[in-house]
This record gives C-alpha cells, sequence and structure tokens, in this order.
C-alpha cells in the first residue's frame, strides 16, 4: 500500500545529516514535578539509544552530587550515544561536568537584553568575555563545546552574530539558538536561522519551545533553513508546555520529506512508554505519534472509506511506526462499519437488522459515554436478530 507524502525540500537540503539532541533528560526533566531517579534515567537513555538518538543532553551537573553520579551512570553504560552536560556558563559548572564523564559540554549564556541585565553584570561585553573565557576553559579541559544561546530569539540579532563568533573564535563547535519562551512562528524560525546561518559556518541547533504549540514547525521550520541540529524530548516533556517532541520531529522529517534521522520510528512508541512512566505523566490519547488512539477510527464515512482502500484516510502508514490502525464502534459509525464487523464475527444480519443494530449502538455510546466493545455489538445483534427470526416464525 502507498501512503502519500508531499515533498517540499529539495534533495540537496535533505541529503545533509540533521541531528537530534534529545534533552529528555536536562530540560525534559526541569517540567513541573518531574524527578527521576538515577535508575529511570540510565533507562531513558537505553530506550533513546535503542531508538537509535545518537545525542542526549542528560543532565545539570551543578545541581550536585546526585546530578553528577546519574550522569556518570549514564557515560559509563556505554552505550552509543554522546551524552552532553547542560552548564551555565562557569567555570564550576564545567569542572562538575567534568566529574561526571562527559565528553562534550552545552555551556549556556543569556542572550537577550532582558536577561543578560537581570542575570549577568556588566552587560553585553561581559557577556562576550564570559563567553571567551569559560569556552575556553572547557576546551582547554579537552571538552567539545556546545555554546547555548539562552532567550535568543529575543536577542539583538547583531548581538546574536558577535556572539556566535565569539562562540566560535573560543573553540565551541556549536551554537544553540534558543526560542526559550515560545515567541517565534515558522516564518520567523526560518528567517532568523536563515540570517544566521550566512554568518558562520558553526554547527546551529534550533531548540523550540511549545508555549503556542509550534514547537515542532517551528523546528522543522529552521532545519529547513539550515539548522544541522535540533533539540526534542520524548513526547515533549519540558518546561512550561513543553519541547518539540522527538517523535513528532523525527517522523515529520520522515514523512513530509523523506529525511531519515537514523531514529528507529517503530521504537518511538516504547521510549514515550519508559518516559511516561517515569515522569508519571499520562500520554494523552491524541498525542501525535505515540497517542494510544491516533490510528483509530469510529466515524462511519472514515470507516467506508478505509474498507475501501486506506489511502482515503490514513496518510502516515502506522506500520512504519510498528503500529496498526484499529476500527472501533460508536456513536458515529455508519453501516459499512457494522456489516464489516458483523461480518468479521461471522454473524449473518439483514440491511433492515443491520439499521435496527447500528441504532441500537448509537444510544448505547451515548448512554455509556465510550466506543461501544465488540461483545456488546455481539449481544445487541442477538437481540435484534432472533426478534426478526420470531416475526419471520
Ligand atoms: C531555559 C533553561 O532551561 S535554563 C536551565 C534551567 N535549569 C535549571 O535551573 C536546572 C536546575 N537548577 C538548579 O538546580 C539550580 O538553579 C542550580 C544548581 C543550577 C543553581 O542553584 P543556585 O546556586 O542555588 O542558584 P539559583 O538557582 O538560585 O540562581 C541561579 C544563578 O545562576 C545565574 N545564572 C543563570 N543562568 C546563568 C548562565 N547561563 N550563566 C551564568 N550564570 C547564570 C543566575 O544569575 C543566578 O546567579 P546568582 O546566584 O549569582 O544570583
Ligand atoms: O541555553 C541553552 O542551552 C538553552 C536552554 C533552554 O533550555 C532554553 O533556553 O529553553
Amino acid at each position: 500500500m502507498a501512503f502519500a507524502g508531499v515533498t517540499t525540500l529539495s534533495d540537496k537540503v535533505l541529503s545533509r545529516p540533521i541531528v537530534l539532541n534529545d534533552t529528555t533528560l536536562r530540560d525534559g526533566e526541569q517540567a513541573p514535578g518531574v524527578a527521576f531517579t538515577t535508575g529511570e534515567k540510565v533507562s531513558i537513555a537505553r530506550a533513546l539509544a535503542r531508538a537509535g538518538v545518537v545525542e542526549i543532553e542528560a543532565g545539570t551537573p551543578a545541581m550536585g552530587y546526585e546530578e553528577v553520579t546519574a550522569i556518570r551512570a549514564i557515560v559509563e553504560a556505554g552505550l552509543p550515544v554522546t551524552a552532553i552536560a547542560w552548564c551555565r556558563m562557569r567555570p564550576a559548572d564545567v569542572d562538575a561536568a567534568i566529574a561526571a564523564g562527559v565528553s562534550m559540554v552545552n555551556v549556556s549564556i543569556p542572550s537577550s537584553d532582558v536577561q543578560i541585565a537581570a542575570k549577568l553584570s556588566g552587560g553585553r561585553a561581559a557577556a562576550l568575555e564570559q563567553v571567551r573565557r569559560v569556552v575556553g576553559y572547557a576546551r582547554d579541559k579537552g571538552l567539545d563545546v556546545a555554546v547555548g544561546g539562552e532567550d535568543s530569539s529575543r536577542a539583538d540579532v547583531d548581538f546574536l552574530v558577535e556572539l556566535i563568533a565569539t562562540a566560535k573564535a573560543a573553540g565551541a563547535r556549536r551554537f544553540r539558538i534558543a526560542d526559550t519562551l515560545s515567541v517565534l512562528d515558522p516564518d520567523a524560525s526560518f528567517a532568523l536561522m536563515k540570517a544566521l546561518r550566512a554568518t558562520t559556518d558553526l554547527e546551529l541547533e534550533f531548540h523550540g519551545h511549545d508555549d503556542l504549540g509550534l514547537a515542532t514547525a517551528n523546528t522543522l521550520a529552521a532545519i529547513k533553513a539550515g539548522a544541522t541540529h535540533a533539540s526534542v524530548t520524548v513526547i515533549g516533556l519540558g518546561e512550561r508546555a513543553g519541547n518539540a517532541p522527538l517523535e513528532e520531529v523525527a517522523v515529520a522529517l520522515k514523512q513530509l520529506y523523506g529525511h531519515d534521522t537514523g531514529v528507529v520510528l517503530s521504537e518511538l512508541e516504547h521510549v514515550a512508554a519508559v518516559v511516561a512512566a517515569a515522569a508519571a505523566r499520562a500520554i494523552p490519547l491524541n498525542k501525535a505519534i505515540v497517542g494510544e488512539h491516533v490510528f483509530t477510527h469510529e466515524s462511519g464515512i472514515h470507516v467506508d472509506g478505509l474498507l475501501k482502500d486506506q489511502r482515503t484516510y490514513q496518510a502516515l502508514d502506522p506500520g512504519l511506526l510498528g503500529r496498526a490502525n484499529r476500527i472501533v464502534i460508536g456513536k458515529h459509525s455508519g453501516l459499512a462499519a457494522i456489516t464489516s464487523l458483523l461480518s468479521e464475527l461471522q454473524l449473518a444480519v439483514s440491511a433492515e437488522e443491520a439499521r435496527t443494530i447500528l441504532a441500537r449502538v448509537r444510544k448505547h455510546a451515548v448512554e455509556h459515554k465510550g466506543a461501544v466493545a465488540r461483545e456488546t455489538v455481539t449481544a445487541i445483534w442477538r437481540e435484534v436478530h432472533e426478534r426478526s427470526l420470531l416475526n419471520c416464525a
């Protein structure tokens, strides 16, 4: 069966590698009330590695001994991932990252004037000096360095260009453009990334938040404009409304643009379950890609179409994700769904009986709020069928 995608990017854009940096264990854990044990952190890292994720932001060593120990346990698990530690722009944070055993740090610097004024002393010039000093310090210690531009989307663009150039001159390999407060839409994400891409050959990572429900769209736009890396979290776990979900970005890149990030799409449901359990968060039934209901159909017109040709109402192949279509019976069912189910159950039904059964099914769905179980449909069929046999006798 062929499932149609809409390819809007040229092969040239897609042929470069796009790396997803999963920050479930850092920004994801910053979600209110979420607190992973060391065991849970290692299990999540394992599930991510099994899913083909090659970079993870493993935590914030400056938090102290427990966090350093957890990050070290991930590093020592020997997984095929680069574990990155998140640090403030301070040598002491870099020392804590070294104690955690990582080979790469993301050292973060406030980049908007409002954050620089509130969180650092000395203004833009001091921020640039701090980048020179701390990036240089980390490089001298043998670490790979990414610089995180916190609140980049509210920063003055000329200053951002200066910050990126300073990071590069100090030895950083990557700069992260963070839409910390979700002030961008996809057009603005594209324009910002394109403008910055034109100024540097550093790796550029886009870090999108979902306060307006635009994190995935913004991330895709930034990738189209030249981002080499994208921050993601499993089920979008993260500060406030969360981050761009790993499963959405990986599947959208594959489905829309045919781009393979190396993420094993059939593992996404499992990794989502591992993270949801550790975070004590339920996955919404309609959560894109991994929600229980995203391949479930009830409406009569849709089910009739699907029974005739799956392409009518299914663009994303559930098989790509190791999942399958499901049809449920409910208030919105039509005759095609009812007769198809009864035929599958090998229960004979006349056209008139099917109409009566459908009316009873609808009433049951309204009275009991929810899909109507097969056993209930069978019981309704029995009553209706026996009554029509009696009427014929
Ligand atoms: C947008 C983001 O996601 S940013 C990442 C947020 N992550 C976290 O906060 C992780 C969890 N945080 C923590 O455990 C603690 O806040 C710690 C261990 C990091 C720091 O704890 P504390 O020393 O008690 O400081 P506290 O949290 O009260 O304040 C943060 C300090 O870091 C400073 N700071 C904030 N960002 C940066 C930065 N990028 N570079 C340097 N300093 C910074 C603040 O100005 C403040 O400094 P001050 O204490 O001199 O006023
Ligand atoms: O500075 C960074 O590394 C980004 C931090 C972050 O999580 C954010 O800004 O949303």
